[in-house]
């Protein structure tokens, strides 16, 4: 095969792919026109709270499967085997604590974006450092995302990169910017069919063109790649058991649990049932996505057996081998291509527009709004519009950044997740598990969170450019540094060091940890917090139900029990639900923030209701 021949994509290849890109902004279009069309922040940023649990579920899984996993999960099997698969255990408690923790405290306080809590629970201040820290993760993670398809699009048809780069970025922010949060979740849908089916398309072709399902399963098995579960338990281990299924889970967590895009939907749901059902059904679909790229993977070792042909597309990307081989498989095939590089950019499409949908929710409601209540609506719509499309163009210029890092996109991506997002979780547990957290504990806690993180990451990326690779050395050169490079590594096992190679699995649950210790260790040096003047309904009573042995003076003491049984009810959509009488729900302090609410709900009644 030669990459560089012309008739690999033909021109019903091209066709499929514009049929992808006019349907997402036909979508758009129809939700820019219909409803309410797109004119209070309520349709554009919260889709009217009105979706149901099908589009929610699908459109939950498409915020962070993007391209980035279509090409680097393959990769990383094809390299390293099967031990990636097991992240599929921690999806268990990554969408359970998620349906029964996050969901009812976010959607019970009626608020409309996570960040909105941090400010009920603990400060204003707490909120604006929260959004700013979530602004930055999601801005770098876009790059690896617009980046990924326009680099494969550039490896499989010569088409420009930027030029790629900068159509996703404007098809994307186009629609984003027409339908709201509507059109975000049902070409979520749409696009995630569309991911689907240009996966199993790769497979399929792969399995037959390597010789069936026995040949592929024998190949693999002999050459190795099969795992079995890897229990060491050092945490210094890039991938086993421990580092996937534990250390997954907090990955998990601040992605399903707490991060806007996710909650966002969730609360979009009609009732907080729909929205608890809807994390449900994400876990069978995030198993399949996980299978079919772990299977294409395999397919792919089984066609090549670990050679690297990826020096033929003129690149040195890791990544780029699958991009090899399904030109190798699809080639001849009029129409497949189309709908392989179709789902690469269904995927990293539908991951972008819930990046700006957020982003744009973010900045109007946590950053604009509070500075200027008296907004009128028609304002405040459009400045979300123009904050949709502003955060595009910023999107493509982070692109660029990844282009410079060249390291495998899935690596950058987890570690973006866990760098960023893990501090970002810690806060939310901190206010939410521990009651005498106070806002000076959760601001310095996500600095100190945020600083080690990055000391972490960095001290990571510096260690590990410390390897020689100098290819053009001769092989005498080369050996002696090696030998020079490993005495030192030998007597030198400095704490540090170790510390530096911390599994990326583990920066989530790592830093979430750092970010709840010094916020608890500073809230009771600055004084904790009373259980009574927390603002109720902002807390689970964690503490309390995992020492639910202990007796009950104990528990009472240590953990949050009290006036945790109480928590705000969601309010009733019918009027004969409603026990009236109840008295004020919040404290006086917090009147603004519950005017806040009802300023959108004012039908709304506010009361507290014994926890079930
Ligand atoms: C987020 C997980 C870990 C969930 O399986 C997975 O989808 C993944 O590895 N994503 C990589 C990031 C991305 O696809 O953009
Ligand atoms: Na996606």
């Amino acid at each position: 095969m030669d990459p560089s021949d012309q008739k690999f994509f033909t021109v019903i290849d091209y066709v499929i792919f514009a049929v992808l890109l006019a349907a997402s902004m036909a979508i758009g279009l129809y939700y820019a026109l219909s409803g309410g069309r797109q004119r209070t922040t309520q349709e554009f940023l919260m889709a009217d709270r009105s979706m149901g649990c099908l589009p929610v579920s699908l459109s939950l899984i498409a915020s962070f499967q993007s391209a980035v996993a279509i090409i680097g999960v393959p990769a990383e099997i094809y390299r390293h085997g099967t031990q990636y698969w097991f992240i599929g255990c921690a999806y268990i408690l990554g969408l359970l604590i998620p349906a029964h923790i996050f969901i009812p405290v976010f959607y019970r306080l009626r608020v409309s974006s996570a960040y909105q809590y941090l400010e009920l629970r603990f400060s204003k201040a707490v909120r604006i450092c929260g959004t700013l820290t979530f602004i930055f993760q999601m801005v770098i993670y876009m790059g690896v995302c617009v980046y990924t398809p326009a680099f494969a699009l550039n490896a499989v048809t010569g088409f420009e990169l930027w030029g790629a780069v900068l159509a996703t970025g404007l098809v994307c922010t186009l629609y984003t910017t027409l339908g709201g949060l509507k059109a975000v979740i049902w070409t979520d849908v749409f696009q995630t069919v569309v991911m689907f089916a240009g996966q199993l398309a790769v497979i399929v072709v792969g399995v037959q063109k390597t010789g069936g399902v026995a040949d592929v399963w024998r190949k693999v098995w002999e050459g190795n790649r099969i795992s079995g579960l890897d229990l060491n338990p050092d945490p210094t281990e890039r991938h086993t058991f421990w580092t996937l299924g534990v250390g997954g889970v907090f990955l998990m967590l601040s992605l399903y649990g707490v991060n806007q895009a996710q909650v966002q939907r969730y609360l979009s749901s009609r009732t907080e049932k729909e929205a608890v059902r809807s994390c449900y059904m994400v876990f069978p679909s995030l198993q399949l996505a996980l299978a079919l790229s772990c299977v294409m993977g395999l397919v792919m070792f089984a066609r090549y057996c670990g050679e690297d042909h990826s020096d033929k597309l003129a690149s040195s990307s890791r990544d780029a081998m699958v991009i090899y081989f399904v030109m190798d498989m699809l080639h001849g095939l009029p129409g497949l291509p189309g709908l392989f590089i179709a789902c690469l950019f269904s995927a990293a499409l539908s991951t972008i527009s819930s990046a700006f949908n957020s982003l744009a929710t973010v900045t109007m409601e946590d950053l604009i709004k509070p500075q200027y209540p008296a907004m009128t609506e028609a304002r405040a719509t459009l400045l979300s519009k123009v904050l949709a499309m502003s955060y595009g163009l910023l999107c493509l210029a982070m692109a660029y950044l990844t282009h410079l890092m060249g390291d495998s996109v899935l690596q950058v991506a987890l570690k973006i997740f866990g760098m960023v997002g893990g501090p970002i979780l810690g806060l939310f547990c901190l206010g939410m598990f521990f009651p005498w957290a106070n806002s000076i504990g959760a601001l310095v806690g996500l600095c100190a969170g945020l600083v080690v993180a990055f000391w972490l990451g960095i001290g990571s990326i510096l260690t590990r450019s410390t390897r020689p690779l100098p290819l053009e050395c001769s092989a005498n050169v080369t050996i002696a540094i090696q030998t020079a490079f490993n005495n030192i590594t030998l007597s030198q096992p400095s704490g540090l060091k170790r510390f530096y190679s911390l599994s990326y699995m583990w920066y989530s649950g790592f830093n979430c940890t750092t970010v709840i210790l010094i916020g608890l260790i500073i809230s009771f040096l600055t004084g904790p917090t009373k259980e009574e003047d927390v603002m109720p309904g902002t807390l689970y009573p964690l503490l309390g139900k995992l020492f639910c042995f202990l007796p009950e003076h104990l528990k009472k003491k240590l953990c949050c029990v009290t006036p945790l049984g109480q928590t705000l009810a969601a309010p009733q959509r019918q009027p004969s639900q409603h026990k009236e009488g109840n008295g004020l729900a919040f404290p006086q302090e917090d009147r603004s923030s519950l005017e806040e609410r009802e300023s959108f709900l004012p039908e709304t009644l506010v009361e507290y209701e014994t926890a079930v």
